[in-house]
């Protein structure tokens, strides 16, 4: 081996009293990936934005290519050639990608036709193509992915760093990224990826640490190392006690905990347990591991608790993103809906939360019609709904925990008109609690907290609201680790069994095969099927209706 690439020795980072990295030691050899593990809060972000000039480390040195390195901003990162694709999306929104990517390179001038040659070289030599034209707002976040990933690649840096880039990716395009990553390190840069998910871990690997509340907790070379030895670092559990759903989530498969599903996505195997599962047409669960609760028979169906009812909606450039779109959600089930992102699942998701208006069609929440309803109404009705982009649609980073907790039903600490802190500070640090969100206290910013308990925190207030009847939830486990995916699937199946419809949208189709009573499937702007999960080719249908292959 050569010169490593990186190198941090004894490194540590503290904000006020949270330590959030604590004598870390890690080498990332050139010419390989090296993912980065741990549960949320573990201190991994800390840790990219140290190297990438965010803030000085406390303790300890870095060496960049066997250098000393200490960068004071982001742009003399740059410099020494290092860049970052962060958690949060950086792009202007209103501008187009070739904008984007002339404008934003802090001191790196290219003209259009020097960005054209560059984006070819990188389309050519890492497979990863852009359109220049194209506004960035009109795009989904897997395209936004790929221009800040291009973004990072256009000065050629020796350490490119990706912090969780893949949390807001569906499969197909997941994979597409761990080429991307392959073919930077055949490059002879290093790669270092933040990812909770050990089925890529297991795919793209050469090696791996792991983090567990800021310290080093395991990792090594790939793969004398293996995928159940950091799995236990992570956690501090053996893989065998993961809930299935869990497993699948997170890219092992269930029945094999220590192995890895080699192709993520619509038909890999979650079978249905026949024992447990009653005969299709004879009767479904309501209950929320399916065959372990209540049955009810089909001939005593509740009334629908919500109903779509063909919705079409129009994009902003008149293309059809939803086209007569219809389901119901009845109370006590879980309906899915599985798709390649980019739909109309988004849309639909919107469409719900009240954010976009339909060009025809209804919407009704317990029988009353909510098509036009605004969210603070749609809330007050029972409905909540859990954003796909939480970190943009779902808080606010300026106010607080309990602020943002609590921002629609101040009126419960109202006493004599006054806000009673006190109590607000308390209620607030009992869901804190429950959702093991960790953060220094209820009144600290949302800002301040890492992603993936930002995320706890949006999920608390929509599954904690005292009325609610019908939760919608996009993407629920994404950028979540293993315990909060855990914690957030039981959540999900307790509201059901209280008597909550819940729609679960979500491009992991193995968690939604082991979570829903039905998936719909949404294709081209329609939603197919639904497919009853207790059918025992389910998979196999779904990954036809996500192809486009009519049932
Ligand atoms: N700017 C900051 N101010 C205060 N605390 C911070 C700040 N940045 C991080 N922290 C704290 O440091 C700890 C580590 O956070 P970090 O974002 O590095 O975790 P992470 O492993 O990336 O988590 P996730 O998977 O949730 O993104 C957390 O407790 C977090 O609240």
């Amino acid at each position: 081996m050569g010169t490593p690439a990186l190198t941090l020795h004894g490194v540590g980072k503290s904000f006020g009293a949270v330590r959030a990295l604590h004598d870390v030691d890690v080498t990332v050899e050139s010419g390989t990936v090296h993912c980065v593990l741990g549960e949320n809060g573990a201190g991994k972000s800390t840790l990219c934005n140290l190297v990438f000039g965010g803030y000085p480390a406390d303790t300890g040195r870095i060496e960049l290519g066997g250098k000393a390195f200490r960068p004071d901003s982001p742009a003399a990162a740059m410099r020494a050639g290092v860049a970052m694709v962060h958690q949060h999306f950086s792009l202007v929104t209103t501008m187009t990608v070739a904008e984007n990517l002339l404008l934003t390179q802090h001191g790196l001038r290219l003209r259009r036709a020097d960005l054209t040659n560059r984006l070819d070289e990188i389309a050519h030599r890492y497979r990863l193509r852009i359109d220049l034209d194209q506004q960035v707002a009109t795009m989904p976040v897997g395209a936004r992915q790929k221009v800040e990933i291009v973004k990072a690649l256009l000065r050629d840096p020796a350490l490119i760093l990706l912090d969780e880039p893949t949390g807001v990716l569906d499969p197909a395009e997941i994979d597409a990224l761990i080429d991307t990553c392959r073919a930077i390190a055949a490059d002879g840069k290093a790669v270092v990826l933040v990812t909770h998910k050990l089925g890529e871990v297991a795919r793209v690997a050469d090696a791996a640490t792991v983090l567990r509340r800021g310290t080093v907790a395991g990792g090594g070379p790939l793969p004398e190392t293996t995928i159940s030895e950091l799995l236990t670092a992570m956690v501090g559990r053996e893989a065998t006690d993961l809930d299935p759903t869990v497993a699948a989530t997170i890219g092992l498969d269930p029945g094999e905990p220590a192995q890895i599903l080699t192709a993520p996505g619509p038909v890999t195997s979650v079978a249905t347990d026949p024992t447990t599962s009653p005969a299709a047409g004879e009767h479904r669960t309501t209950g929320r591991r399916r065959g372990e609760t209540v049955i009810t028979h089909e001939s005593n169906q509740p009334a629908a608790v919500l109903t779509v009812d063909r919705v079409t909606v129009h994009r902003a450039d008149g293309s059809i993103a939803l086209d007569e779109a219809s389901l119901a959600v009845r109370p006590g089930e879980i309906v899915g809906i599985a798709g390649v992102e980019g739909n109309g699942q988004s849309e639909l998701v919107a469409v719900l939360a009240g954010g976009t208006p339909v060009r025809a069609g209804t919407v009704a929440l317990a029988g009353a019609d909510i098509t036009t309803a605004n969210p603070a109404t749609r809330t007050s009705l029972g409905l909540g709904v859990v954003p796909e982009d939480r970190h943009r649609d779902g808080m606010v980073a300026d106010m607080t925990l309990a602020e943002n907790l609590f921002l629609g039903s101040l009126g419960r600490f109202r006493r004599f008109g006054l806000l009673d802190k006190q109590a607000m500070g308390r209620a607030a640090q009992a869901e804190l609690d429950r959702f093991d969100v960790r953060a220094a206290g209820p009144w600290v910013p949302m800002g301040s907290l890492s992603g993936g308990n930002q995320q706890k925190v949006v999920l608390a207030r929509e599954l904690s609201s005292a009325n609610l009847r019908c939760l919608v939830a996009a993407q629920p486990t994404r950028g979540l680790d293993i315990g909060a995916v855990d914690f957030v699937l039981t959540q999900l199946r307790q509201a059901a069994a209280r008597g909550c419809g819940v729609l679960v949208v979500s491009s992991e189709v193995p968690e939604l095969l082991a979570l829903c009573d039905r998936i719909f499937v949404a294709y081209r702007g329609e939603l197919a099927g639904p497919v009853e999960t207790t059918d025992s080719d389910a998979a196999q249908q779904i990954s036809e209706l996500m192809m486009g292959v009519a049932a």
